[in-house]
């Protein structure tokens, strides 16, 4: 299992004719194996900061390490899945997933085991021939997510992956992302801007400042034995840290319109 440890993080980028801060000085630690989410206003930086952490981008200062590691570049140790599925229309399900593999140097036919054991961990057996075009958002982002995990990377980083999704596949995927995390143990860094979702998922729950983004605070969600959705949801906890992170992004100068 890995950490993340963010020290000094900066993005800026350089417009026109002036410069925009997206992060400011990020410090944050995740530790192995965890589910930590990041919120934040529109505009706060998390998408670049998940581009930072996928090697995508490079910080303009501070430095970013994954199981000790210093992140230069992309790297198969990090699978990455965003909110639009990013599926080749020409491959099946089952070769989308495939091709995950092909950086690595599997054999064509542990190449087509992998994809098939992946595609049964999202539910999607039966759907193995099927063109993304024959497949709903929900089924699309499931392959997504079973490409990201056929590489076996030791890290999942996920921008708003269900934020297209309709509420009933959104719960359902949650659902299964929860259970994919508790049988594989990844580290898990999970973008949303859906409070709800948050806690639900979240082990850790991550609120950025608005513009520019820095780390307002981190909250521990300890919601006890949860049984089911239902269950976590009726808890006076899952109310209560509801209620944090809201205060937390609506004190946001944005918000208060003195920023
Ligand atoms: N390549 C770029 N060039 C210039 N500015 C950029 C670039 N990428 C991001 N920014 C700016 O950095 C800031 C943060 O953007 P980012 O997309 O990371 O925010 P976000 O929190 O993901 O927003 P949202 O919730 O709306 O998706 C924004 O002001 C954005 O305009």
């Amino acid at each position: 299992m890995t950490d993340i440890v963010l020290h000094g993080v900066t993005r800026s980028f350089r417009g026109r004719d002036s410069e925009i801060t997206a992060l400011d000085g990020v410090d944050l630690r995740i530790e192995p194996g965890e589910l930590a989410v990041i919120v934040g206003p529109s505009g706060s930086g998390k998408s670049t900061l998940l581009d930072l952490l996928a090697g995508l981008d490079i910080p303009t200062s501070g430095q970013i390490r994954i199981g000790g590691e210093a992140i230069n570049g992309p790297g198969l140790n990090r699978g990455v899945v965003f909110q639009q599925y990013a599926l080749l229309p020409w491959r099946t399900a089952q070769a989308n997933v495939e091709l995950g593999l092909e950086a690595n140097s599997a054999s064509k036919a542990q190449r087509r085991e992998r994809a098939r054991e992946h595609l049964d961990l999202v539910g999607l057996a039966d759907f193995a021939g099927h063109y993304p075009h024959q497949l709903s958002g929900g089924m699309r982002q499931r392959v997504a997510i079973a490409r990201s995990l056929a590489f076996d990377p030791d890290v999942l980083l996920m921008d708003e992956p269900f934020g297209a999704l309709d509420a009933q596949t959104r719960e359902r995927l949650q659902e299964q992302l929860l259970d994919i995390w508790q049988r594989t143990g990844k580290t898990v860094v999970f973008i949303t801007h859906d409070i709800d979702e948050a806690v639900y998922l979240g082990r850790t729950v991550t609120v950025l400042t608005s513009r520019p983004g820095r780390v307002r605070e981190t909250v521990e969600i300890d919601i006890s034995e949860r049984a089911s959705r239902e269950d976590a949801l009726r808890r006076p906890e899952f109310a209560e840290h509801r209620h944090r992170i809201w205060t937390l992004l609506h004190s946001a100068p944005e918000v208060l319109g003195v920023g």
